[in-house]
């Protein structure tokens, strides 16, 4: 690859070190984004050279494409069962490894995935880092049929949390309402600043039309953040002092 960003040379170099991880025999989960297309092509690179064998699930259509077509089986998660390790992107990555993804709109099979892995590893270049969480929008996949009701109920839990005239903006995608792999809507909540991230997430687990937030507390094991001159620098859960 040649004629990179500074914003892509971070991300190949974070995606590199993320497939430096993967062992022969692993059971891995491939994630979805601009670092994951990176990761992809160096796994793929890697399978080729070393002739790796790996069993692979995919988590979302545009990653199994891109695997397909660099030579990578996918197979089915429920076909493998369980993982061990699963690589993918983020948008935001706080100190305590917590994580906003969605950006995509792919974070639904993200979050099943990860939660089927017995480790997460984070991707990520520089401006994903943040003190705390919120700036991005956080992406909300619901169920189209009754959106407005939805709409409604998430208005009243930001109101109940005093997150009180905070836009949500239905995703659009070339002037049409974007759907994701499974044919939901998103929505996308301003918040600024996420001060309770449990409230926010399990207040939103209770809305019936609700599927799943892009909010992924306590499920990121490591961080591995690229910068430009391929230097990497490994952020990991802080120690829980008794
Ligand atoms: O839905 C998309 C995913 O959560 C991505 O992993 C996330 O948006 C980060 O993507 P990128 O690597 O393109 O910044």
């Amino acid at each position: 690859m040649t004629d990179l960003s500074p914003s892509d040379l971070a991300k190949d170099a974070a995606a590199r070190a993320g497939v430096a991880l993967v062992q022969d025999g692993m059971r891995l989960g491939l994630g979805t984004g601009s670092t994951a297309v990176f990761m992809v092509h160096r796994l793929a690179e890697r399978i080729r050279a070393e002739g790796l064998r790996l069993r692979c699930a995919a988590t979302s259509r545009a990653t199994c494409d891109l695997a397909g077509q660099l030579g990578i089986q996918i197979e089915e998660l429920d076909e493998i069962g369980w993982l061990d390790l699963t690589l993918d992107g983020a948008d935001e990555i706080d100190p305590d490894l917590n994580l906003i993804k969605g950006g995509g709109g792919a974070h639904l099979r993200e979050k099943i995935v990860a939660a089927a892995s017995d480790r997460m590893v984070v991707i990520a270049d520089p401006t994903k880092v943040v003190e705390t969480l919120g700036a991005f929008h956080l992406p909300v996949e619901v169920i189209p049929f009754g959106v407005e009701t939805t709409i409604t109920h998430i208005r009243r839990l930001l109101d109940s949390l005093d997150l009180t005239h905070r836009p949500i903006l239905p995703r659009q995608r070339d002037g049409r309402l974007f759907r994701t792999d499974e044919d939901n809507l998103i929505l996308d909540l301003s918040l600024d600043v996420i001060t309770d991230c449990s409230a926010i997430s399990s207040g939103l687990h209770a809305i019936p039309g609700v599927v799943e937030h892009g909010l992924f507390l306590g499920m990121c094991d490591l961080a591995l953040v690229g910068a430009p001159d391929g230097s990497v620098i490994e952020m990991t859960k802080p120690e829980v002092t008794a």
